[in-house]
C-alpha cells in the first residue's frame, strides 16, 4: 500500500535528519520554546460553523503534479484574505514535492494556526514540527499503534501543539478514542485504491461523541458537500486539491462557505 511506501520513505529521511541534528538537540529546541498560549489549531476548530482547513500542496500520490505552478507564499496568503480558519502545509518531499522550508516561510508570513501535513513515525517529527513553527501535526493510526499515539499526544501536549488524528475506518476511529485524541479526523480518501466517499465521514461522525474535534478530510468539493457536512455536525473540513487547482480561491471559499451557511 501506498502509506508503506510513504512510511519506509519517511523513516529513511528521519535517520538522515538524527545525523544531522541529533534528537537530544532537536528535542531541546522544541522544548525550549515553551508550550505557547493554548492550542491555536484546536481554537480554530472549535466555532460554531464549519472551520476551513485549507491545504497548500502540489502533488499527491493519487493525484501525481496538481499544479505546475506553485507560488505557496501567495496562495497561503489568498487562504487567510479568504477566511480560512487554518492552513496545512504538506512537508513530505517524496509523495507530496513539499518542504520544511514551506511551513517555515508561510508560518511567518500569515497569522493563522499551520498543521505540519507529514508521515509521523517517530517523536523526532513532533519535536522537529514544533521548531519548524507548526500549531498541529497529523497522527495516522494506520501508522502508528495505539499505544504510540497516546504516547506522541503526551508529547504534543507538552509543547503546546494539536495533534489530527486521523482515521479511515471504525476500527480506527475507537482506537483514536482509545488513545484520548481531542481531535479526530476521518479520511473520506480510501488509501488502499484512492477511492473518494464524503459519506464515510458523516457515517463515522457518529461515533465521535460531540466533545471531541472532527474534521472531515478529503474529496470536497463543492458547497453541497460542505452542507451535507454541517448537517452531520462536523467541526472542521481539510480541503486540499478543490483549491490548489483554483485559480480564484477567494472566490471559491465564498462558494463553499455559503454550503456552510444552509439552513437545513
Ligand atoms: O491524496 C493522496 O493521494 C494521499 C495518498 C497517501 C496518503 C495521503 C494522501 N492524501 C493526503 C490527504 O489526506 C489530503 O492531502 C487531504 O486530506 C486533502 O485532500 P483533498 O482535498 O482531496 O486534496
Amino acid at each position: 500500500m501506498i502509506l508503506d511506501k510513504i512510511a519506509a520513505a519517511t523513516r529513511h529521511r528521519i535517520e538522515r535528519k538524527k545525523a544531522e541534528v541529533p534528537l537530544e538537540k532537536v528535542k531541546h529546541m522544541a522544548l525550549s520554546m515553551g508550550s505557547g498560549t493554548g492550542f491555536p489549531f484546536s481554537a480554530a476548530l472549535n466555532k460554531p460553523e464549519i472551520s476551513f482547513i485549507c491545504e497548500v500542496k502540489k502533488a499527491s500520490p493519487s493525484k501525481g503534479e496538481l499544479v505546475a505552478d506553485f507560488p505557496y507564499l501567495q496562495i497561503a496568503g489568498e487562504y487567510e484574505q479568504a477566511g480560512a480558519d487554518a492552513i496545512s502545509v504538506l512537508t513530505e518531499p517524496e509523495y507530496f514535492q513539499g518542504s520544511d522550508d514551506y511551513l517555515v516561510q508561510i508560518k511567518e508570513a500569515v497569522a493563522l494556526p499551520v498543521l505540519r501535513k507529514d508521515f509521523v513515525v517517530d517523536a523526532y517529527q513532533l519535536y522537529e514540527a514544533k521548531t519548524l513553527g507548526a500549531s498541529a501535526v497529523l497522527l495516522i493510526c494506520a501508522l502508528l499503534d495505539t499505544r504510540i499515539i497516546c504516547d506522541y499526544l503526551a508529547i504534543c501536549a507538552e509543547l503546546g501543539l494539536s495533534a489530527l488524528v486521523e482515521a479511515h475506518d471504525e476500527r480506527e476511529v475507537d482506537a483514536a478514542l482509545t488513545a484520548g485524541a481531542g481531535i479526530i479526523g476521518v479520511n473520506n480518501r480510501n488509501l488502499k485504491d484512492f477511492t473518494v466517499d464524503i459519506s464515510n465521514s458523516i457515517r463515522l461522525r457518529q461515533l465521535v461523541p460531540e466533545n471531541i474535534l472532527f474534521v472531515a478530510e478529503s474529496g470536497i468539493q463543492t458547497a453541497s458537500d460542505i452542507a451535507m457536512l454541517r448537517r452531520a455536525k462536523v467541526n472542521g473540513v481539510l480541503i486540499g486539491e478543490t483549491l490548489m487547482r483554483c485559480h480564484n480561491k477567494r472566490a471559491k471559499l465564498a462558494e463553499l462557505r455559503g454550503g456552510a451557511n444552509d439552513q437545513d
